[in-house]
């Protein structure tokens, strides 16, 4: 295994990069040329891609790593050699967390692409996103999650104990 070379700026130069395959080896071999989001903004005004598109693969933890900075609060889980993402909330009622689900419904339907929802102890939300059709984390579930970011949940939330 090589050395992973650093990421210098210049690989994002015009936001399209030559996939490396030792940084990408799960992509296939042939270095394809492929837009890569290079900040929050980018992945949040992407478009999701069919998950049945053909040469779909898992992303390395590297490059998960490397996206993660763009999608604030949300972490790199890994679940029986799963890569996902996922973050929780508070919600302040039971039904507002219905309500939140059915929020993320409708940009999950606008995208064909889907979260695991999950709301646990009437209050706890917590969502997870990693693309099924690969077994693992594809530019898709960034771009979910960067979409979710940019949602105002805010009368659904509790507001954070001001420690
Ligand atoms: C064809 C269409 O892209 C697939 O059925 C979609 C639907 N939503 C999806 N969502 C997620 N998270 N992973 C998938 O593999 C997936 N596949």
């Amino acid at each position: 295994k090589l050395p992973l070379p650093p990421f210098p700026q210049t690989y994002y130069a015009s936001k399209r990069i030559r996939m490396i395959p030792e940084i990408f080896n799960g992509f296939s071999s042939r270095p394809t040329i492929a837009t890569f989001c290079t900040t929050n903004k980018d992945l949040s005004t992407s478009k999701c891609v069919l998950c049945n598109t053909k040469d779909l693969q898992p992303m390395t933890h590297d490059a998960a790593r490397t996206l993660l900075p763009q999608i604030a609060e949300w972490n790199l889980v890994n679940e029986d050699d799963v890569l996902k993402l996922r973050r929780s909330w508070k919600v302040k009622t039971f039904t507002k967390g219905l309500e939140f689900f059915r929020i993320i419904a409708d940009l999950a339907e606008a995208e064909g692409h889907h979260p695991d929802l999950h709301l646990v102890g009437w209050n706890n939300v917590t969502i997870e996103i990693w693309t099924h059709s690969v077994g693992g984390l594809t530019q898709n579930d960034f771009i979910l999650a960067a979409k979710i970011n940019e949602l105002n949940l805010h009368d659904l939330l509790r507001r954070k104990a001001s420690n």
